[in-house]
């Protein structure tokens, strides 16, 4: 599903207004229908609503929620803040259509503020949307942080007041704390990066009926992945396939004391339906591997402690994983350099692999194309450097991938894979029971276990962050969040492939 900008957005928005053809009053309507709906069926009537209005379009899907809520027997009030800042003609007309039974509070300064809401209220946050020019200041940014004092309930029509949707959000502008954001037909890129996404709380996306045809010829390099896209690429296991079918993975890593990481993967790979593993471990993982993974073969390095080599003949191989517990010993990293100047099969890189990279430019510039990297933050800021914020981030992500002609996933709470060509793709599933150590292993052995079926990259990718995501959410369900551990993941990875076959 592609994500749009506001700019997108409001193009979206005429084209609709003018295709469908439906007036822009009918579309906010809809729009706060849409809303409404959603709202009842959380929420009761007996549940006070505070609507707050800002001038724009905003505002006036709040009052249309108000008339609406009002008429099916909510107690509903509405704020309106008066700044002299001229309103948009469908605010003015909703204000018009408002039924004399609610209360209209008229906000002139802080002063006009209620001294509290109660806590089992219900905020309704329509000062701005996707129109917001600039940070919040005066009285907006007061009403601002009065909201996000109350005890009440704030849920964000569109968007949270103050964040913007396709930018850097300035650091200490007033921004609303949202429990729960209502956006309206597709979710806004600020919700997806690590430093705005946690503004918007819990999302949701509220189709609204915007023209097909204005959202299929629309071009954006942001797209969230959904479970629909894996119904074409997931392949069916024919009746006469064999394990030659499903392709032979190596994976290389483990180290004295990190010989867990790679038996992680490796589980992950083999429950990711790869035909055949192959593992190669110093020696002290001789036995670890092998009673641990009794499914996987286990080739042994001539040390004892750590790698120092691949193994000679990797055209059997049709993909290899390099990282987990691998370590940086200087045999380790030599043997990675000289990996690199033989012809090799698809690449997964993870962890120890992607730090050398970074530590060594030559290498960097000899990394074979269409190779997967999976670096956390603090992995990807070694290989490109910091960023200046989350959107900086992406365009660096941009350039390393076309540089290196390869995929990146960025890990995180909406991992985001980076594209040769200059595509991002966002995962949905995934929760922070999954931050806890051996995670990230599991997903290099899954996108290795993937790859060597025969998975292009940018499908392994794709089906890799969201199965691992999605063992996470059905993990959670069963053991919670906190309770979580990284072998959960691989346990859950049957149910998660059931749960996309089936869908
Ligand atoms: N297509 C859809 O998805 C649909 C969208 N709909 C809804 O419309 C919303 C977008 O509405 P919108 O364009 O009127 O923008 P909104 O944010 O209400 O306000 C803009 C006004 O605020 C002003 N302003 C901006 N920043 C400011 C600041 N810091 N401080 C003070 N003022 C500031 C700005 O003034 P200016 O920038 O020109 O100075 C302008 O006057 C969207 O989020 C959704 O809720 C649905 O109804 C229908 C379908
Ligand atoms: N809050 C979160 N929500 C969703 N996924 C998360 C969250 N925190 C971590 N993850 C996922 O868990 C994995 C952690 O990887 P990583 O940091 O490499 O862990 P490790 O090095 O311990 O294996 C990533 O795939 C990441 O997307
Ligand atoms: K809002």
């Amino acid at each position: 599903m592609k994500i749009l900008t506001a700019a997108q957005t409001r193009a979206a928005d005429a084209f609709t207004i003018a295709q469908e053809p439906i007036s822009s009053l009918d579309l906010m309507e809809r729009a706060s229908w849409a809303l409404v709906q959603w709202l009842k069926q959380r929420y009761s009537a007996a549940v006070p609503v505070f609507v707050f209005c800002g001038p724009g379009n905003n505002g006036g899907d709040g009052l249309a929620a108000a008339r609406l809520l009002h008429q099916d027997g909510y107690d509903v009030q509405v704020f309106l803040i008066e700044t002299g800042q001229s309103a948009s003609a469908d605010f003015t007309q909703n204000l018009q259509r408002l039924p004399s039974a609610i209360a209209v509070n008229r906000l002139q300064r802080l002063e006009d503020l209620p001294p509290g809401l109660p806590p089992q209220a219900l905020v309704l946050d329509g000062l701005f949307g996707s129109g917001l020019s600039r940070p919040l200041e005066g009285l907006y940014a007061q009403v601002v942080t009065y909201l996000n004092q109350q005890p009440a309930t704030i849920l964000s029509i569109d968007i949270p007041s103050g964040l913007f949707a396709d930018a850097p959000t300035p650091s200490g502008s007033a921004v609303i704390q949202a429990d729960v954001t209502l956006t309206f037909e597709r979710p806004k890129l600020a919700f997806l990066m690590p430093h705005s996404g946690g503004y918007a709380g819990e999302w949701h996306v509220l189709p609204i009926g915007l023209h097909e045809d204005f959202l299929n010829q629309v071009e954006s390099p942001y797209q969230v992945l959904l479970p629909e896209a894996f119904q074409t690429i997931l392949r069916p296991r024919s009746k006469f396939s064999h394990k030659g079918t499903f392709g032979h993975a190596l994976l290389v890593g483990g180290s004295y004391g990190k010989m867990g990481a790679i038996t992680m993967s490796a589980h992950a790979a083999l429950r990711a339906g790869v035909g055949l593993l192959t593992v190669q471990v110093p020696q002290s993982g001789y036995s670890i591997l092998q009673t641990t993974v009794p499914e996987a073969m286990v080739l042994t390095d001539d040390h004892e402690r750590h790698l120092s080599q691949f193994p000679e003949d990797l055209t059997k191989y049709q993909c290899l994983g390099i990282g987990p517990g691998f370590g940086q010993a200087e045999d380790t990293r030599l043997a990675l350099e000289s990996l690199f100047r033989q012809k090799l099969p698809p690449l997964v890189l993870d962890a120890d692999a992607l730090n050398l990279l970074a530590a060594d430019r030559l290498l960097r510039q000899q990394l074979p194309p269409d190779s997967i990297l999976t670096p956390h933050p603090k992995e990807f800021e070694r290989l490109t450097g910091p960023a200046s914020d989350d959107f900086h981030r992406l365009q660096l992500l941009q350039n390393f991938c076309s540089e290196h002609a390869c995929y990146v996933i960025l890990k995180g709470a909406h991992s985001c894979i980076g594209t040769p060509s200059g595509e991002f793709y966002f995962n949905t599933t995934g929760n922070p029971g999954m931050a806890t150590g051996g995670s990230g292993d599991v997903l290099t052995g899954i996108l290795t276990g993937l790859r060597a079926q025969g998975y292009s990259p940018l499908e392994a990718c794709q089906l890799g962050v969201y199965l691992h995501g999605l063992a996470g959410d059905l993990a959670a369900e069963a053991v919670g969040e906190d309770s979580l551990i990284a072998s959960d993941l691989y346990n859950y990875l049957g149910a998660a492939f059931l749960q996309i076959r089936h869908s």
